[in-house]
């Protein structure tokens, strides 16, 4: 079988040392809130998110994890999947500091990194897979309806909230979500905010399973990549593009108009307010635990 190279990684204390020794990773200056390893074994490639305390998506994340999914694919590794070092927060979504107050090339520049991260990993010719181990608000939902199948751990959350904090899911985020659960069930959720605990979003077909540690969930995630192992990789990746050519090919398209409404709907006093008094209501919290 043809090695695959670990691509890129960061060495970091919180997430313990695998004791899989088929497990390689490089040290590259340049990953500052990811890890990427390779396994040796099964050629499937981790991408672990560690940007704490709850790995909100800001500029440079989005960019390395981009990367990362381009390295997974160009290495033709197995599989990818996503989790975080994190016990409770798989990520809290977007960066609220990039878009409150932002600076004007700043947020163009993070919009485009979501928009360009996104269409990665939604279209990605690899089989992809999400350990959900902790809380997926918003962002976090995003990724995980991006991948192909999920994994959750219990008594978290993950849902499409913009709503409660005055924003708007875009359409490409309301399409993904739209592909795993009902359409009826998806418009009153996305409308009210709702954040399904993982025993409703199993039961909505949200999440396609629960386990209780993080070492099963990315054993499932392992599972569900392995069931791939006599299907031609070629004829695979096609047929997933089938699927998911048209949201892919709308975003294409519409980049620069997607950048305009996004700019133009942040930017409103009112979308400010809201998200300043959010803002603070969630470091009001923090302070309090
Ligand atoms: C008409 C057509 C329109 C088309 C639409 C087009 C454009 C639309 C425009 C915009 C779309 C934007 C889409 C947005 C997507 C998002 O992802 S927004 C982010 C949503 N995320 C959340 O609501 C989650 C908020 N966080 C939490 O609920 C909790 O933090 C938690 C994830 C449950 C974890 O809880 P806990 O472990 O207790 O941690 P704390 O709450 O104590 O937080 C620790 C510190 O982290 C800060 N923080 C938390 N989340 C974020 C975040 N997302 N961004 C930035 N910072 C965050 C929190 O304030 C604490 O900070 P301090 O320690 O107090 O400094």
């Amino acid at each position: 079988m043809n090695i695959i190279r670990t691509v890129r990684s960061v060495a970091f204390s919180s997430i313990p040392n695998r004791t899989l020794s088929t497990t390689r990773s490089l040290s590259t200056p340049s990953a500052q809130y990811t890890a990427f390893e390779v396994n040796d074994k099964t050629g499937i490639a981790t991408l672990t998110l560690n940007r704490p305390p709850v790995n909100s998506l800001n500029l440079e994340l989005l960019t390395e994890m981009r990367n990362c999914l381009k390295d997974a694919e160009t290495n033709k590794c197995k599989g990818l999947i996503i989790t975080s070092s994190s016990n409770s927060v798989f990520t809290a979504g977007l960066d609220l500091l990039e878009m409150y107050q932002p600076q004007d090339e700043r947020v163009k520049s993070f919009w485009t990194a979501l928009q360009s991260m996104w269409m990665e990993l939604y279209g990605s010719k690899i089989p992809t897979a999400a350990a959900i181990n902790g809380h997926a608000p918003a962002g976090g939902c995003l990724i995980a309806t991006a991948c192909e199948y999920r994994v959750m751990l219990p008594n978290f959350t993950i849902g499409l909230n913009e709503t409660l904090i005055g924003i708007v899911a875009p359409k490409w985020f309301v399409s993904a979500f739209l592909n795993v659960v009902p359409r009826r069930v998806a418009e009153q959720a996305i409308t009210q905010g709702k954040l399904f605990t993982t025993a409703e979003a199993h039961n909505v077909g949200l999440v396609d399973d629960v386990v209780n540690t993080k070492e099963e969930a990315i054993a499932k995630c392992e599972q569900f990549i392995g069931s791939f192992k006599n299907v031609n990789p070629y004829a695979r990746a096609l047929t997933k593009q089938q699927f998911r050519i048209k949201e892919l090919q709308e975003l294409e398209q519409q980049r620069e108009k997607d950048l305009q409404i996004f700019l133009g709907l942040i930017m409103q006093p009112s979308v400010q307010k809201a998200m300043g008094i959010y803002l603070e209501g969630l470091k009001k919290k923090s302070k309090k635990q």
